[in-house]
């Protein structure tokens, strides 16, 4: 289990140090346009889910989006601090 800070922590080394394998370099690397693809797809995986689906299911699909908003963070430049800002 992991907060959003320390996954955001995590990512930003894997971009940082591009281990063999890694699924957030090879979607670091697709830039914006296909991260954006990714958001948009695990939006809509999260709408079905709360219509349909158990809660589990429905926390899991909620992960995967904040997974994916943070690499457009990371494609961006951004950080945490700079969203909290807007909270
Ligand atoms: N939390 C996540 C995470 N959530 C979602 N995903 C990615 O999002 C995908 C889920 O999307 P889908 O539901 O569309 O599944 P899919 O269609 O089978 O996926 P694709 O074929 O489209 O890749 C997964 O296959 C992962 O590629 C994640 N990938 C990685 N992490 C964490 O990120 C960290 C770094 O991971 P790596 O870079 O892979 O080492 C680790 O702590 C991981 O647990």
């Amino acid at each position: 289990m992991k907060t959003f800070d320390e996954l955001y922590a995590e990512l930003s080394l894997k971009v940082r140090e591009r281990p063999e394998g890694s699924g957030t370099v090879k979607e670091f690397d697709g830039g914006v346009h296909q991260i954006g693809k990714k958001i948009v797809e695990e939006a809509a995986e999260v709408w079905m889910a709360a219509e349909y689906q158990s809660d589990d299911e429905c926390a899991e699909e909620m992960s995967q989006l904040l997974y994916h908003v943070q690499v457009m963070m990371l494609a961006r430049g951004l950080t945490p601090a700079d969203l909290y800002r807007h909270l």
